[in-house]
């Protein structure tokens, strides 16, 4: 490396600027060729330092996000997937539902694909600069109730809970909740109420969410009144792709004639 790259390294690293000393060899080249004047140099030079700073902060929020796996709206098949209304799913993506602090409560049987559109609508968002944060029903009541213990609660809340724009949390229903869980999750959601969106996943319609919070009416009414005032409902029906992948992969016997 000759000294003027090295000093230029050095200033970088001294002021933060990682895009500029990654590129400054290809900027200094692609100017010399395409003539460009001082100004237009430093422009580059300057966008060049924010896109790198944007994909810095897409791959940092990504992994922040805690998907658990990869999984976008592109991959997803609407023409398997007949019952899910493409129409609102779509309009969900223009992530306009987080700038307006609503939720997105997605529910139906299991398979047909909760799951695999709340990372996709959490994987645009941290593509946006958007941090989001993906966790289990289970998995957040487990964390909180540690955190208690541990008596870092606020902590916890504030970090897992709060400073996300966009909360998802996938599988309300399978694992039932005691009553000191249940009113665990009544805090998050009432948390958050009016200040950040929620997207929530379920196998159960809400007249049976009462059975998940310990039979506890006052609270499951006193949640989802929150959870659906300001709200987008999916209701997603069909059959479930893992059974239509192991179909395919026949793994499972055909019916008899
Ligand atoms: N229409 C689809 N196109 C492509 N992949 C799909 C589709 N629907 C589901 N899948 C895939 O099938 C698997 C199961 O889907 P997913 O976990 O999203 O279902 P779910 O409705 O959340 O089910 P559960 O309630 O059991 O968690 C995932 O690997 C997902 O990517």
């Amino acid at each position: 490396m000759n000294l003027q790259l090295s000093r230029i390294s050095a200033l970088s690293a001294e002021l933060q600027l990682a895009g500029i000393d990654t590129n400054a060899c290809d900027l200094a080249q692609q100017a010399a060729k395409e003539e460009w004047d001082y100004l237009s140099f430093l422009e580059q030079a300057l966008l060049c330092e924010k896109r790198s700073r944007h994909q810095r902060k897409q791959h940092m929020f990504t992994r922040m996000a805690g998907f658990p796996g990869n999984k976008t709206l592109e991959g997803f098949d609407f023409s398997f997937a007949t019952g899910v209304p493409k129409k609102q799913v779509t309009e969900l993506a223009s992530l306009s539902f987080i700038e307006r602090q609503e939720n997105v409560v997605m529910l139906g049987p299991s398979g047909v694909g909760k799951t695999h559109i709340a990372i996709a609508l959490g994987y645009k968002a941290v593509q946006a600069g958007i941090k989001t944060r993906f966790i289990s029903a289970s998995d957040l009541i487990l964390q909180l109730a540690t955190a208690q213990r541990q008596e870092n609660y606020k902590q916890v809340m504030q970090r897992s809970v709060i400073a996300p724009r966009l909360l998802i949390i996938d599988e309300i229903g399978y694992l039932p909740f005691n009553a000191h869980e249940a009113k665990l999750l009544f805090d998050v959601i009432a948390k958050r109420y009016e200040k950040g969106s929620v997207i929530l996943t379920s196998n159960l319609p809400f007249g049976q969410w009462g059975q998940v919070f310990a039979n506890d009416t006052a609270l499951t009414s006193a949640m989802l009144d929150r959870v659906l005032h300001h709200s987008h409902i999916l209701q997603i029906k069909g059959d479930s792709y893992r059974i239509k992948e192991k179909k395919q992969a026949g793994l499972m016997d055909k019916p008899k004639e």
